[in-house]
Formats: structure tokens, sequence, C-alpha cells
């Protein structure tokens, strides 16, 4: 079974916190899932390979530790999973993106993928889905299993809040995917949001309500 990590951190808990307050500005909440987004990337990168590399310090030389440099690719689900990816490319610059459209129906919650491109080698690169919200688990199993389909084989997703609801279903649908989340909320309402949540994280991002 994948992993399910919930980061336990005062600053992400903090800069949460600033974010669910339904007063916070669009400005202030698109720059602090940027600044979330790159907190959990510290902690879904914890297991990159490294190798070494002979340097020379001002004082003697050394085998130095370095990154093996595999290849990477950050896949937002648009739109709000938008919002993550400078927070990514910050930690990990030289990353590609690729991008999976996606909008939940508000009646039924089923996800209908409406985009995908991603790079043309993206088979042979680890893959870190990032989108802020993870609620009935519906958007991100598709698009896990768009990755799939293109024959991604390492595969990892980063959301802000997650739901239990969404969690379980993931585990049901991709048990090899591991789940990094800022926070692992309480439940479900009876429109699919989650509770306390964050509101819509793409109406909150791009100011379109
Ligand atoms: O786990 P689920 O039940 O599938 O819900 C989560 C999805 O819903 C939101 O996207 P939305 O459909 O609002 O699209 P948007 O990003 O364009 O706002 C969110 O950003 C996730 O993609
Ligand atoms: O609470 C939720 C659930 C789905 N999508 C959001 O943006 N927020
Ligand atoms: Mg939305």
């Amino acid at each position: 079974m994948g992993k399910v990590v919930i980061m336990d951190h005062p600053l992400v808990a903090h800069k949460l916190t600033i974010m669910r307050d339904k007063n916070t500005s669009v400005k202030d909440f698109r720059e602090l899932v940027s600044e979330i987004g790159m907190l959990i990337t510290y902690e879904a990168t914890r297991d990159l390979p490294m190798t070494t590399k002979h340097i020379e310090t001002p004082i003697c030389e050394m085998d130095a530790p370095t990154l093996a440099g595999r290849k990477f690719v950050v896949v937002p689900i648009l739109r709000a999973g938008l919002g993550l990816v400078d927070g990514v490319l910050r930690m990990v610059p030289a990353a590609r993106v690729g991008h999976i459209g996606m909008y939940r129906d508000e009646e039924t919650l089923e996800p209908h993928p409406y985009f995908c491109k991603m790079p043309k080698d993206v088979a042979e690169r680890d893959v870190l889905i990032v989108d802020p919200m993870l609620a009935t688990g519906g958007s991100a199993a598709e698009a896990i299993g768009e990755m799939k389909k293109r024959g991604c084989k390492h595969i990892k997703l980063m959301v802000l809040v997650a739901a239990p609801e969404g969690i379980k279903f993931l585990q049901e649908k991709h048990p090899d995917v591991d789940i990094y989340a800022g926070a692992l909320d309480d439940h479900l309402n009876e429109k699919g949001y989650i509770v306390p949540g964050l509101g819509d994280a793409g109406d909150r991002i791009f100011g379109t309500k």
C-alpha cells in the first residue's frame, strides 16, 4: 500500500489556517498555495535517489552528495493545481510540467477530463500530480489513471487538504500511489465540499467567484 503522509509542521498548519479564513484575499490565498506547495515538496522528494560527486571545498577534497538526476514531471490538475506548480519548481527547477484539465460536475461530482498535454518521455519520469483538494478522490483517481495509461510507473499525489473519503477511494483504486497532504480534514458535506476545508480552491486562487 502507498504511503499517506500528512504534514505535521507548524508552518504548514499556520499557513493553512490563513487560507481557510474566508476573509483572506485572493492575493494572499494564491501566495500561500505556492508556499505550502514548496513545503510539501520538501517531504514528497525525501526519497529522491542520490549519488556522489567529487569536489574540492576550500579546505579539502570530498565525495559530496548530489541528486542522481532522475527525470521528474509535475502534473497540475487544472485549474486549481496550477497554483502549486511554481512552489514545486522552485524546489525542483529542472522538472518538466504536464497538464491535465479536469472539472467536477457539480451535481454528480464525477470528474470530466478536458485537456492533457505531457512531455514526450513522460513514461520515463517520476510523476508528482498536484491539486489543492482531494475530496471524493474522483479527479485525482482519473488523473492517475491517465498517467498510468501513458506508461508512468512512479506516481505521487500532493494536495493541501484531503478528506478521509478521498484517501480511502484512492487507496482502493490506486494502492501503489503515495499521497502527501498538508492536512487531513473531517468529512465531505452533501455538496462534496471538504469540511472544514477552505471552499472552492480554484475560485479562491483565480478570483472567479
Ligand atoms: O476529489 P474530487 O471530488 O474530484 O474534487 C476535487 C477536485 O475539485 C476541484 O476542482 P474543480 O472541479 O472545482 O475544478 P477547478 O480546479 O477548475 O476549480 C479540485 O481542485 C479538485 O480537482
Ligand atoms: O472542498 C472542495 C472540494 C472540491 N473542490 C474544492 O475546490 N473544494
Ligand atoms: Mg473549483
